[in-house]
């Protein structure tokens, strides 16, 4: 089956229409917990404005999970703390408690303790810019050679300039459409924008391909609930990534990442150390900081609203306000 449009509400909502249609009855290694699934086979999505990245779904909080798990992927490690401070369910996927094995951080940065994978697709691209071999790998053969709670659901990440323009084709070998595909679209996009600035050219159209796209019985009634909400396209794309290499205000990011999530407050004003479209990742770490206390006390309140009041962007307003509720 394929499926293209313009942003990802329109994907979610062809997706989880046609999978809650299909019979429920697939029996999984997760069904224990989440129940059967339905599922399609072979799927293509095809998302012709990589920046229409937000589902309205995020309006109950995904934007926050998903931001930190670009982060937690960039911070090319794989530690279980990071993760579970945006995603507790992880604690179910570490074999150790402290790791993550199928992490994507090291398989992307320091496959095999030593290919940066990403350095070498740049390289390749600069130096080739046609070539059909700028593949980052994450699934390894050795994931089936072992026993582990979780390995990569994603198989590559492929990358082709054309018309100066960089696009992307990811191969997923299973993927949760109501819990995961928001997430990895959301992360495997940011890093298509990434690595076009890094190039130095415009992103292209995302490319999204599926062997098993499932729908847990658990979460069928909320993904009812998403549809029968009344479907509106997200109106807002993301900005634009600044012109220029990313990496330090990545790294700056990072930082800031550390330290809101260890409990200490960011004591730089943001705008002397990131410019306005980074700041406002830096922003929505800090809104979520303040919901994690869990105590949303007048004081709480009136931080929620500076922060958002300092938002450059509006698309990001509403997930500060929607999650107050
Ligand atoms: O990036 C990811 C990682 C995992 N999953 C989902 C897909 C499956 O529902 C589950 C993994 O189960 P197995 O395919 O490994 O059985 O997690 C995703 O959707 N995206």
């Amino acid at each position: 089956m394929f499926i293209s449009e313009p942003t990802l509400d329109d994907l979610m909502h062809k997706v989880l229409t046609e999978l809650i249609n299909r019979p429920c009855n697939l029996i999984s290694s997760r069904s224990s917990k989440l129940g059967p699934t339905s599922e399609m086979l072979g799927v293509m999505l095809h998302l012709q404005n990589p920046r229409y990245r937000l589902s309205r779904d995020e309006a109950k909080g995904t934007v926050f999970s998903a931001l930190g798990e670009l982060l937690w992927y960039l911070s090319k490690k794989n530690e279980l703390e990071f993760i579970t401070y945006y995603i507790k369910a992880y604690e179910n996927e570490s074999d150790d408690m402290k790791t993550v094995y199928g992490g994507y951080g090291p398989r992307i940065f320091n496959f095999r303790g030593k290919l940066n994978q990403i350095e070498n697709v740049i390289n390749l691209l600069t130096k080739k810019a046609t070539s059909r071999k700028a593949v980052i790998q994450l699934f390894d053969a050795e994931d089936l050679a072992e026993t582990h709670k979780e390995i990569p659901c994603t198989c590559t990440l492929q990358f082709f300039i054309r018309e100066d323009r960089l696009h992307m084709f990811t191969s997923m070998r299973s993927n949760d459409a109501y819990r995961g595909l928001p997430h990895d679209i959301f992360a495997f996009t940011m890093i298509q924008e990434i690595m076009a600035r890094s190039l130095n050219i415009e992103i292209g159209e995302y490319h999204h391909a599926v062997g098993s796209l499932h729908l847990y019985e658990k979460d069928k009634n909320k993904a009812e609930e998403y549809i029968n909400a009344g479907f509106q396209p997200t109106t807002f794309p993301m900005p634009e990534m600044p012109v220029g290499q990313p990496w330090e205000a990545i790294q700056i990011l990072l930082d800031i990442e550390y330290d809101l999530r260890n409990g200490r407050p960011i004591d730089i004003p943001l705008q002397e150390r990131l410019t306005p479209y980074w700041a406002d990742f830096a922003r929505l770490l800090q809104a979520y900081s303040i919901f994690k206390k869990n105590k949303l006390k007048e004081d709480n309140i009136n931080q929620l609203n500076a922060i958002k009041k300092s938002l450059s962007a509006d698309v990001y307003k509403t997930y500060i306000t929607k999650r107050k509720k």
